[in-house]
């Protein structure tokens, strides 16, 4: 079978590489997401991590080396197409509406779905009235699954960081996706809210069947809810394993050693 055709295969990078002038970010990095699991990538500051994590989401396009989702040729298709794929994302620094309710932010998020004409929007017939009924059912069930019905009306300004972190998750997910990226869940959490994060995700991948694929640096969090995990360091594969064959990888506590990180456990500022 070709690359990323097999069925158990969400998702296959392919000998990725992207160059910023001098700076070769990721080099002839290669891995494969199996559908379900929970895979992270880890490694110290500057090791590539967030570039794969953007190249996926096609923020950026790689300098050599091939995405296959599903089969399909993701580093052909254009960047705003890729949530109808299915694919979701959330972000270090959480990139949510301000002044929007939490209800809102995840009908908003919910726009991906809709690919109707604006002379059918004001004619709003009826499959428009199903759809925003799905839409409607969709969110709520998100919203109970993520225990977010105390604030569903708040806006999300007057939100702690920690549920911001929720909401980020729960947009993500009222999009229905197949594959959720999540940059840094745990950065600027604390030591409570990083183990209400792991439960999540947990729920999202045994409950939803959502394959999950993180960037994060605590390894508490890696090591409880990763099936597998890729270490980079300098943009290159370093180690690929369970979470702890990759902790027990000589590389990896060098790399980490090697650089202001710490490979142990690795908590972030508050942004
Ligand atoms: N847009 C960019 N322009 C130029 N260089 C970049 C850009 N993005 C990343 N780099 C460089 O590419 C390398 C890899 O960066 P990347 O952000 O992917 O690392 P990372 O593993 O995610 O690090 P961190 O844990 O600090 O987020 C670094 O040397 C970084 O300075």
């Amino acid at each position: 079978m070709s690359l990323g055709t097999e069925p158990d295969i969400l998702l296959a990078a392919h000998a990725l590489s992207l160059r910023f002038g001098g700076v070769l970010a990721v080099n002839q990095v290669s891995f494969e997401l199996r559908r379900g699991e929970v895979f992270t990538l880890i490694g110290p500051n500057g090791a590539g991590k967030t570039t794969v994590f953007n190249l996926i989401s096609r923020i950026y396009q790689p300098s050599s080396g091939e995405i296959r989702y599903k089969g399909q040729v993701l580093t052909q298709v254009a960047p705003h197409r890729v949530a109808r794929l299915g694919i979701a994302r959330t972000f270090q620094n959480i990139e949510l509406f301000e002044h929007a309710t939490v209800l809102q932010n995840l009908l908003i998020g919910r726009h991906v779905h809709h690919r109707r004409s604006l002379w059918r929007e004001w004619l709003f017939t009826a499959r428009v009235r199903e759809a925003e009924r799905q839409t409607r059912r969709k969110v709520e069930e998100v919203i109970d699954f993520l225990d977010l019905q105390h604030y569903r009306d708040t806006l999300v300004a007057g939100l702690p960081y920690g549920v911001r972190k929720v909401v980020e998750l729960a947009r993500a997910l009222a999009t229905e996706p197949e594959l959720l990226l999540l940059d840094e869940p745990s950065s600027g959490l604390n030591v409570e809210e990083t183990g209400d994060m792991a439960f999540w995700i947990e729920d999202i991948q045994r409950d939803l069947g959502i394959t999950v694929l993180m960037v994060e640096h605590d390894m508490s969090l890696v090591s409880k809810v990763s099936d597998r995990v890729l270490a980079m360091n300098q943009g290159e594969v370093l180690a690929l394993g369970t979470p702890a064959e990759v902790q027990a990888h000589p590389g990896v506590a060098e790399a980490y050693l090697g650089s202001a990180d710490d490979a142990s456990s690795l908590r972030r500022p508050r942004p």
